[in-house]
């Protein structure tokens, strides 16, 4: 697993200046997947968000046969996949990381087969992946499961000739979306996809897979349409700006009473989180490709509701439960996408707040002073919410279990030093 990863935090500066949002996690892992999907040529992919899950897809590209080269320093990643040689997915990197499962699609058509040993992600509760496998069957996939010698079990694809037809997810999974698009982009015949996803994240993968060549339409729609055709060409793609990241430098300025420019983030892409921070009492202004944010009256308490996208995203639930601790009065959050992100509640618990969590809805008392502790990032999103925790704590906060943290974060130390946060990251 590698070193243990700590960051320290000491609280009480506002943050001001400049930032620079990453490119999109959640953009990116599906677009290496497409980029295997390409038989001759390199794909080169631009604005790639220099993080633990891309180091990991770059390993696991690697294992199956790919050439890839991650250029850290351009955020530059050139993948040749026209070596693509084995359908085993390790459990040893798979399991590290969730959009292991967006490489499906190009194993199943380069080489005929998957062997799933391992779906990472956060633990996040049950985290279901019977849209994918449904639809893989519907096209004329067989999946069968047999357990291995350890215990672990192992997923076998076999494509056989695969076909476009009428699939759906019974709700609209970004994952899911991507992976039956990325499956029917080669597939004989066309393929309609009934509640797709409607995530940006998922249009810029539509973007990627349409210049490659492919024939989809109705992206944004819920209704997505694809015409399999017989090859998809590399392209090179710059991955969109990562509307998470950027949500939580919103929230960054907004727990710190500071004011930031956010280079590359779109008001927009925030769906409702926009609304719910505006009415908690953040000022935006959207400028081009600039974001200034700013928040210098009284925290106002809130009630979220996370959704499909444009709702409340739930990777920011976990940041505004952090924030809604310094609201003057109660907040209400309903978790309705995963049901284990309520850790967070006992971590905040350690540094003073107040949350009362009855199943998937959680209340949080504020305004409670937090103060420094030590805490444990239990997922990506906890450990996020944790960094915003410390930067409004007073004393020094300590978050371990923090490979989690950059699982999805790139530089995180670095980007909020350089807006006057005191926090460090340490390594072993
Ligand atoms: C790599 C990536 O893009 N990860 C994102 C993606 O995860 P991911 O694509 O895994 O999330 P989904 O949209 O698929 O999951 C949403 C809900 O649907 C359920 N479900 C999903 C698929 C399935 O086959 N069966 C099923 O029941 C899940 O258990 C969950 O309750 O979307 C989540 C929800 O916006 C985000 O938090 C993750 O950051
Ligand atoms: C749940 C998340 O990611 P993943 O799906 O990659 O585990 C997340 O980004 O918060």
């Amino acid at each position: 697993m590698g070193h243990e990863v700590r960051y320290r935090v000491r609280g009480g500066r506002q943050l001001h200046g400049t930032v620079f949002i990453q490119g999109a996690k959640n953009a990116v892992l599906p677009m290496i997947g497409a980029s295997l999907m390409a038989a001759k040529g390199r794909t080169v992919l631009r604005n790639v968000p220099i993080i633990e899950d891309v180091r990991r897809a770059v390993e696991l590209a690697r294992a199956i046969g790919a050439k890839a080269e991650l250029h850290e320093t351009e955020r530059t990643l050139v993948i040749d996949a026209s070596s693509l040689s084995s359908p085993v997915l390790p459990a040893d990197i798979a399991s590290r990381f969730r959009g292991s499962f967006l490489f499906v699609p190009a194993l199943l058509h380069r080489l005929g087969e998957a062997v799933i040993e391992g779906v990472g992600g956060c633990n996040l509760g049950s985290r279901n992946l019977d849209f994918h496998y449904n639809g893989f069957k519907r096209m004329g996939a067989t999946v069968t499961e047999h357990v291995a010698d350890n215990g672990d079990g192992i997923i076998h694809i076999k494509a056989g000739d695969l076909r476009g037809g009428t699939l759906y997810c019974d709700t609209p999974s970004h994952t899911g979306t991507e992976n039956l698009i990325m499956a029917a982009a080669l597939a004989h015949g066309t393929t309609l996809i009934k509640n797709a996803a409607l995530e940006p994240e998922v249009l810029d993968n539509i973007a990627i897979l349409q210049a490659m060549g492919a024939r989809i339409s109705g992206g944004g729609t819920g209704f997505i349409t694809v015409e399999g055709v017989d090859e998809l060409t590399a392209v090179e793609h710059t991955v969109m700006p990562d509307r998470i990241d950027a949500g939580v430098f919103v929230m960054a300025a907004a727990i710190t009473g500071g004011d930031l420019n956010l280079v590359g983030a779109t008001l927009e892409h925030l769906g409702v989180a926009a609304d719910k921070l505006e009415q908690m009492g953040v000022e935006f202004h959207q400028q081009g490709a600039v974001l200034q944010v700013r928040r210098d009256r009284t925290l106002r308490p809130i009630n979220v509701i996370t959704d499909e996208y444009p709702g409340f995203a739930t990777d920011l639930q976990s940041p505004i439960m952090a924030l809604s601790c310094l609201a003057e009065g109660p907040s209400y959050i309903y978790e309705r996408i995963f049901d284990g992100r309520f850790k967070l509640a006992d971590e905040l618990g350690k540094m003073g707040a107040d949350i009362e969590v009855d199943g998937n809805r959680a209340k949080v008392n504020g305004p409670r002073g937090l103060r420094g502790a030590e805490v444990e990032a239990h997922d990506l999103r906890c450990g996020s919410a944790l960094v915003l925790a410390g930067l409004a704590a007073e004393g020094e906060t300590t978050i371990t279990s923090a490979y989690y943290l950059d699982r999805g974060h790139a530089h995180t130390a670095e980007r909020l030093s350089q807006l006057g946060a005191e926090i460090v990251r340490e390594a072993g």
